[in-house]
């Protein structure tokens, strides 16, 4: 693990109204690792992500990316700086070619000015990073299909390779196993073995054996606040952690 964060929060504070969705979270993400967000449902976890990718905005707080204050980039601006996320539900275009699917998701990070020239020369760019990215996400024989006749674990995928085409060095993934079957699952976790010594990985994820299994630090949250951060030893045995969010079967 690098010593410096890729992606530093600090105090990242979010009001909806009177409610305080997230409060005063801070989270480091380094390259090599992945950081999974774990909480029970309304903990606050999809709105720490819609905050670091510029979704939503912040109520307070700080966000820096490779040392430089992101916090007031627009959330355009900020996937052009490598934030890249996927989304809980899927984002695809079902009848257009998964290569199409990522070749535009490429095209519309780049935004180069439209000339004949460069058009030809950025659009070359893009699907070379489109077909990268399919290979990267283990899509390599999809280019063809229409997305939308994929199996929902492939449409993951899918999802995955996208964000990948943007050329992203942080990675923020809203639920990526969500509804998959054991043999998908196991396809997205070995994906993201493979692309954390590239990247920043923030995990917000349900399936605990699948957090446990990848996590080199996990953060609990409980009604937008942290209540632990760590290691997965040190999150497993805390007291705390048990009586908010586990149970007995991880004790
Ligand atoms: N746009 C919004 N307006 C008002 N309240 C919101 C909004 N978005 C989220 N909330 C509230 O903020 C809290 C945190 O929601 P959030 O979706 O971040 O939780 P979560 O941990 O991701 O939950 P889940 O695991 O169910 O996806 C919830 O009480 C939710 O109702």
């Amino acid at each position: 693990m690098s010593s410096t964060p890729l992606m530093q929060a600090t105090g990242l504070t979010r009001r909806f109204g009177g409610l305080v969705a997230v409060d005063g979270v801070s989270i480091d993400l380094h390259r090599g690792q992945v950081h999974a967000v774990i909480g029970t449902n309304g903990a606050g976890k999809s709105t720490l992500i819609n905050l670091l990718s510029g979704e939503i905005p912040l109520s307070s707080g700080e966000i820096r990316l490779a040392g430089q204050d992101i916090t007031a980039l627009s959330q355009p601006r900020r996937a052009r700086s490598g934030v890249g996320r996927s989304y809980q539900r899927t984002t695809i275009f079902p009848t257009l070619p998964v290569l199409e699917n990522c070749r535009l998701a490429a095209q519309a990070a780049r935004q180069r000015p439209w000339t004949l020239w460069e058009g030809a020369q950025s659009c070359r760019a893009s699907l070379e990073a489109a077909r990268a990215a399919l290979d990267a996400a283990g899509l390599a024989d999809a280019h063809q299909l229409p997305a939308g006749s994929m199996s929902h674990g492939k449409k993951r995928q899918l999802e995955i390779a996208m964000c990948l085409a943007t050329n992203p060095q942080v990675l923020l993934l809203d639920e990526p196993l969500a509804g998959m079957g054991a043999e998908e699952s196991e396809r997205m976790l070995s994906m993201l073995e493979r692309l954390r010594a590239d990247h920043a990985i923030l995990l917000v994820e349900h399936d605990m054996d699948a957090v446990f299994r990848v996590a080199d630090c996990i953060t609990v949250m409980v009604n937008g606040a942290v209540i632990a951060s760590g290691s997965p030893e040190s999150v497993r045995s805390s007291p705390e952690v048990q009586r908010a969010y586990l149970g007995e079967g991880h004790a």
